[in-house]
């Protein structure tokens, strides 16, 4: 994709839908070009000329399955090879919603690979550019499932863990760097994921729900107080502080290099 000079491109997975697709609206208003990444690529095609309609966006469409090889190289090609590009949301992601024992291989499979392995590969894939231009920011997708697991929730919160571990140390590795990583934890929000989920939207109680946009629009206000965590849903920014302060206590008591007092024989 060539785009005019000044303007910086944001590259957005799962814009086909929901989140991501909200994404790519208010990028494509704040004056990035975009890269769209899906699979349903009518629906990125339908996309891209409504926001180069409403805001002169240039929008690249690729049609990807991000959980096969050949979708996801050509992804990390265009991260990778593209020095216009600034920006990557890492937001396709998935999750059948159900017991792990009655959850199909393929199904398992399919989430692993999407939601922990393409988030992967595409954050190294652009880290590299970015961090030779000593700028750049990634925004990765996880979700407040991350920090409770039910017992439908088991792989996808075991996902979800993974996005938050990952994007925590590496945040620390670009500390110091013109690179930064934001990581947005959503709850609840309205859109086309219950329907592939296996619960309907309609289990939850509608109070607990959020919009596509009031979520995308909260996120990119934490993204733009330049915070690393940002969670949407919760009001009380000190909750978070005291969680992690009492993960941080936790971990520093496991440094003993001794068995504790209660697991030595008598
Ligand atoms: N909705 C919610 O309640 C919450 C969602 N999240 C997270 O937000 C993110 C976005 O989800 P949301 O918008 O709700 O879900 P949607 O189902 O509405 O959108 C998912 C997007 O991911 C794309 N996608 C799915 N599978 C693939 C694949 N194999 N290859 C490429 N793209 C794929 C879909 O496009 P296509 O089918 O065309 O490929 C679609 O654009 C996910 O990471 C989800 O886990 C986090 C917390 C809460
Ligand atoms: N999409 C939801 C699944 O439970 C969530 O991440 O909150």
């Amino acid at each position: 994709m060539s785009n005019s000079a000044s303007k910086p491109i944001a590259v957005v997975t799962g814009a086909s839908a929901g989140i991501g697709a909200v994404y790519a609206d208010r990028l494509a208003a704040r004056g990035y070009d975009l890269v769209l990444v899906a699979r349903r690529a009518e629906r990125l095609k339908t996309l891209s000329a409504k926001l180069l309609r409403a805001y002169g966006a240039k929008v690249e469409v690729i049609g990807a399955d991000l959980t096969k090889e050949e979708g996801l190289a050509r992804v990390e090609k265009v991260l990778a090879t593209n020095p216009a590009i600034t920006l990557l949301v890492n937001n396709a992601g998935n999750g059948t919603l159900g017991s792990t024992i009655n959850t199909s291989d393929e199904n398992a499979a399919s989430t692993i690979a999407l939601n922990i392995t393409a988030l992967t590969r595409l954050t190294r894939a652009a880290l590299p550019a970015f961090l030779s231009r000593n700028a750049g920011a990634i925004i990765n997708i996880a979700s407040v499932m991350a920090l409770h697991s039910l017992p439908i929730t088991s792989l996808y919160s075991g996902t979800k863990g993974y996005v938050v571990n990952f994007s925590r140390g590496l945040q620390e590795e670009l500390a110091g760097t013109g690179v930064r990583l934001q990581l947005v934890l959503p709850a609840a929000t309205a859109t086309e994921f219950y329907e592939f989920a296996g619960m309907p939207l309609s289990a939850f109680d509608p109070a607990v729900v959020m919009t596509a946009e009031d979520m995308v629009d909260a996120a990119l206000a934490g993204f733009d107080q330049g915070e690393a965590i940002t969670l949407p849903s919760v009001h009380d920014r000190a909750l978070w502080e005291t969680y992690d302060a009492a993960r941080a206590t936790l971990f520093a008591a496991t440094q003993t290099g001794e068995p504790a007092p209660r697991y030595q024989a008598a």
